[in-house]
């Protein structure tokens, strides 16, 4: 069974397959294209492009997306290209039953390389056409940073700054480039939309394009009105977002599953930079998509896949509640102990006593006390069905280690708002939080590479972290004479903890955790233990 060739016949062994007439809906794509994604990774094929299935399924839409790749061209090359676009979702509930389902809602895929003409250009017909409605964008959040942990613009950015919109290589730089094309031919409204994690994703992206636009107005490469064209809201809108669905990188077990299928298509592709992909993506069935409903240039009806669609202010408490409380850095404290304690998944993680108290503690106890209920969605139900069903979901092949990629650019959000909220509250005190700063006493901890039986292990990639290992390679297990400034350089960026955690009152006590965390082997234990009782 090939991706490429499915029929009617699989429907017998449990796959759903398209139900609309795939090559007119590619046709009248190309010809009008309406939505563009960059991104093309796991979750824009578990999530936007299965939601778009659902409305040519139903025909309540009758065009198809475009996918574009900035940035890892591999994934292009091996995880779309070979199967026309399509790809296989499979959704793995908390009772064990699962869905297969053939994603055709992709009709196109592009690499966004201003080096290969022929994809440029096509980018370019794509952006001039007035048709196009949004362009979304799934790329992590570093994909809209243009600075290093400094503040310095990364060189990448500096290079795109002074050659000008013809050899763009910066993400960023590529889609203001494809937005000067739209400008100058019509200057047609459209939505630059954010899919992100991050908070005020619109507002980042925003910051990172207009960066770009002012630098080329400003070097005579466009002209003033195009800055004037991006900064207009009735024009170019740049919505926040809220996404929500875990979709782990491809699995072994699943692929084993697919092939007792007679499914071909498994091979688990991991590319030179680093993307975990494959033809078909696996993930949890619980879903939320929250979008600001400002779509200068109209949008597709997008409610009937079910995302909601509401103000800026609600998807900004939305957003806060799940990013900064209720699941990310729960996430993100199983990540950074789950690595230091050799866990594989976190459905395990979640039966391990210390580690399961300490998510719990984290979110009711500490995070809670700061949420505020955006109303259209409930704190207490969604905390609860993270705590209880989707983090223990044993179907889940989701690991710490792939949570734990890029921690350095997640920390501000997962942990630094509570932190400041805390900090600025009358009612509140920020001495009463220690389980957060007992998790970035765990991060430093983690940036060793050394686990709790004290073997080493590799980090996940993040693009602080040699600069921060820096820091903490001379400290051996054991140590007791460790250089009073040690941690400084680390926990009083605020660039890295969206405060300086001396000023707020937390640096000495999260520097006398990581004292307690590197005692010796299994000093990460008994530390969980000490502090969740
Ligand atoms: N996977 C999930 O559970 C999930 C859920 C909600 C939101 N998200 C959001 O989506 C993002 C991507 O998740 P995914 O599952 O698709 O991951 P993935 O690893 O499958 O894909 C990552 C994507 O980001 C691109 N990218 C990485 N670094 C980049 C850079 N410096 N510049 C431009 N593009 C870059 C890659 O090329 C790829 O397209 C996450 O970082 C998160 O913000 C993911
Ligand atoms: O995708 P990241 O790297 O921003 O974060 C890792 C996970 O916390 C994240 O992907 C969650 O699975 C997701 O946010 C759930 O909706």
């Amino acid at each position: 069974m090939k991706l490429v060739n499915y029929d009617s016949s699989w429907k017998q062994k449990g796959y759903e397959l398209p139900e609309y007439d795939r090559e007119k809906v590619r046709k009248a794509t190309k010809e009008n294209p309406t939505w563009i994604h960059f991104g093309a990774g796991n979750i824009f094929r578990g999530f936007p492009a299965a939601g778009l299935q659902k409305m040519l399924d139903e025909g309540s839409y009758d065009k198809g997306v475009i996918v574009s790749e900035g940035f890892d061209y591999e994934i292009i090359e091996k995880a779309y290209k070979p199967f026309d676009d399509l790809s296989l979702l499979v959704v793995l509930k908390s009772n064990g039953s699962i869905e297969k389902k053939v994603i055709g809602s992709v009709v196109e895929s592009i690499i966004a390389d201003a080096a290969n003409t022929t994809e440029w250009d096509r980018l370019k017909e794509i952006f001039k056409n007035p048709s196009l409605q949004l362009a979304s964008f799934t790329i992590t959040e570093k994909g809209y940073s243009l600075v290093d942990s400094k503040g310095d613009y990364l060189g990448v950015v500096v290079n795109d700054f002074e050659a000008g919109m013809d050899k763009p290589m910066h993400i960023m730089g590529k889609i203001t480039a494809l937005m000067v094309e739209r400008y100058k031919n019509g200057a047609a409204p459209i939505a630059l939309v954010s899919m992100d994690n991050c908070s005020h994703n619109g507002d980042k992206l925003y910051a990172a394009v207009e960066t770009y636009a002012k630098t080329w107005v400003l070097k005579g490469y466009v002209e003033e009105g195009f800055l004037k064209y991006i900064k207009d809201e009735k024009k170019v809108a740049f919505p926040w977002s809220m996404i929500d669905k875990i979709t782990p990188r491809p699995d072994d077990k699943v692929k084993q599953m697919l092939l007792e299928d007679d499914f071909e298509d498994t091979d688990l592709i991991i590319t030179s930079k680093n993307t975990y992909t494959a033809a078909f993506v696996n993930a949890e069935e619980t879903e939320y998509l929250v979008i600001e409903d400002t779509f200068p240039n109209g949008r597709p009806p997008f409610e009937k896949a079910g995302f909601l669609f509401t103000d800026r202010e609600t998807v900004d408490k939305v957003e806060k509640m799940k990013v900064c409380t209720c699941l990310n850095p729960l996430h993100t404290a199983l990540a950074i102990f789950g690595c230091l304690l050799s866990y594989q998944t976190i459905w395990e993680e979640m039966r391990d006593t210390e580690l399961n108290k300490l998510v719990n503690k984290i979110g009711y106890v500490e995070g809670m006390p700061v949420v505020v209920n955006p109303g259209v969605l409930d704190p207490q139900d969604f905390i609860k069905a993270v705590l209880d069903l989707r983090l223990p979901n044993p179907f889940m092949p989701d690991a710490p280690q792939r949570i734990a990629t890029d921690t350095s650019q997640k920390i501000p959000i997962r942990f630094g708002e509570t932190i400041k909220a805390y900090h600025n509250s009358d009612s509140l005190n920020v001495n009463d939080l220690t389980l957060i700063p007992l998790t970035i006493a765990g991060w430093c901890r983690y940036l060793m590479g050394i686990d709790d039986n004290g073997n080493e292990f590799t980090p996940s990639p993040d693009p602080l972290l040699s600069e921060l290992q820096g820091f903490v390679k001379n400290v051996k297990l054991g140590d007791t004479n460790l250089d009073k400034d040690l941690l400084k350089p680390i926990l009083s960026n605020d660039k890295i903890f969206a405060v300086n955690l001396y000023e707020v009152g937390l640096g000495e006590k999260i520097e006398g955790m990581f004292k307690e965390l590197i005692a010796d082997k299994g000093a990460v234990r008994e530390t969980l233990k000490k502090y969740l009782g």
